[in-house]
């Protein structure tokens, strides 16, 4: 039997397209319909644990050839898209736009959110505070460099609740006005982008000078003023201050991932492959730090990290941040938890939000700059 022609295809493309666009505005029709009952009850629009079981189905259901990866992009959008017509979801970050906190955040809440890049860590968490943002994201750890002291000082001070994550793989480039890195004088660069390039730096920039930035994208505003000045950013910061890439991937590992969590106020659903975060602090005898991470063991929960950071309200004493698998209202969870609380003299729980997997992070693909999975 002879195949389809070009044109009987594209015929055949156009049907689906249509069926496709009939189907999705049904959809918002429904979404409309949530909304209106979301307002009547006082409930918040965005809910990330059904967000996630609504994405894992259909990775589930999915026969293929469609990748897992871009049935999650497809849907990240109809979701945002979904989202916006019920209320436009104030996302904060830290800016400008296109630092890796912007791509992370894109990468969550996609392209029809309403961004607000703040200028430091403190106006992100104060934006969320004050009413202005209805959610935020900010970096908690790094592959290389660890944990971010100033978001866990800042989720220790403030009432704030995570409700997500996201891994983003880290790729910089060094970006310039000039034409080759031997005639660049300045670098400009954000203290964890220098730590991460430090042998690429010292092999290609020992002649030049190097400034700290509060963030890659001002990093690349910077050396977009100065004729010999460069930065160490994203292909996205670099398009849009107007610099030219003269190398890229310069991180001194590959596999270079930033963890950003989504904070907000709302308590998740379940969504059966959940994270819970907590933070505590125990009392300066022996055993104390012990006595906690036994009864987690007792309960049989998994600890996926633990991280110690200095109390700055109480000199020489520890805050522990430590995240473990489950939900925090499963009893077996809450169990654990409530027992591990007694032998503390600090006990919050962060929340709990559906688990990503730190094997897959989202990568911004270079070439194309756009997200892949
Ligand atoms: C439609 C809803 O509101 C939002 C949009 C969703 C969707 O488009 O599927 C899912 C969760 C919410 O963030 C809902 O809560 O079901």
């Amino acid at each position: 039997m002879k195949g389809q022609s070009l044109e009987e295809l594209r015929r055949g493309i156009d049907a689906l397209d249509q069926e496709i666009l009939d189907r999705l505005n049904r959809r918002m029709r429904l979404v409309e319909q949530i909304g209106r009952i979301k307002a009547e009850k006082g409930l918040d629009t965005f809910d990330p644990g059904r967000e996630e079981a609504v994405c894992r189905r259909l990775v589930e259901a999915s026969p293929g050839p469609l990748p897992a990866e871009s049935v999650r992009a497809i849907y990240r959008e109809i979701l945002a898209a979904s989202r916006k017509l019920q209320q436009p979801l104030k996302v904060a970050f830290l800016g400008p736009e296109w630092t890796y906190s912007h791509l992370a955040a894109l990468s969550v809440f996609g392209h029809s959110a309403h961004y607000l890049p703040q200028s430091a860590l403190v106006d992100v968490f104060d934006h969320l505070s004050k009413g202005l943002a209805r959610v935020a994201v900010v970096p908690i750890e790094n592959s290389l460099e660890g944990g971010i002291g100033q978001t866990m000082d800042l989720l220790y001070e403030r009432p704030v609740r995570v409700v997500g994550e996201c891994y983003l793989e880290v790729a910089h480039c060094l970006c310039s006005r000039a034409s080759d890195p031997g005639s660049v004088r300045k670098l400009y660069a954000h203290p964890h982008a220098l730590g991460q390039c430090r042998r690429w730096i010292s092999e290609h920039l020992r002649h030049a000078e190097i400034y700290e930035c509060a963030s890659t994208a001002q990093a690349a505003r910077q050396a977009a003023s100065e004729a010999s000045g460069a930065a160490l950013c994203n292909v996205k910061a670099a398009e849009n201050y107007g610099l030219s890439v003269l190398a890229e991937r310069v991180e001194d590992h590959a596999g270079n991932t930033t963890r950003f969590i989504v904070l907000g106020f709302e308590e998740n659903s379940p969504t059966g492959d959940d994270k819970t975060s907590i933070l505590f602090a125990v009392a300066d005898k022996p055993g104390a730090l012990y006595r906690v991470l036994e009864v987690l063991t007792q309960h049989g929960l998994n600890m996926t990290r633990i991280e110690s950071r200095p109390n700055r309200l109480h000199p020489w004493q520890y805050l522990f941040f430590a995240d473990i698998g489950g939900y925090e209202r499963d009893e077996r969870v809450r169990a654990a938890l409530e027992e591990a609380a007694s032998r503390t003299t600090f006990f919050k729980i962060l929340g709990s939000y559906p688990r990503a997997n730190p094997r897959h992070p989202i990568r911004f693909d270079l070439e194309r700059s756009r997200f892949g999975g």
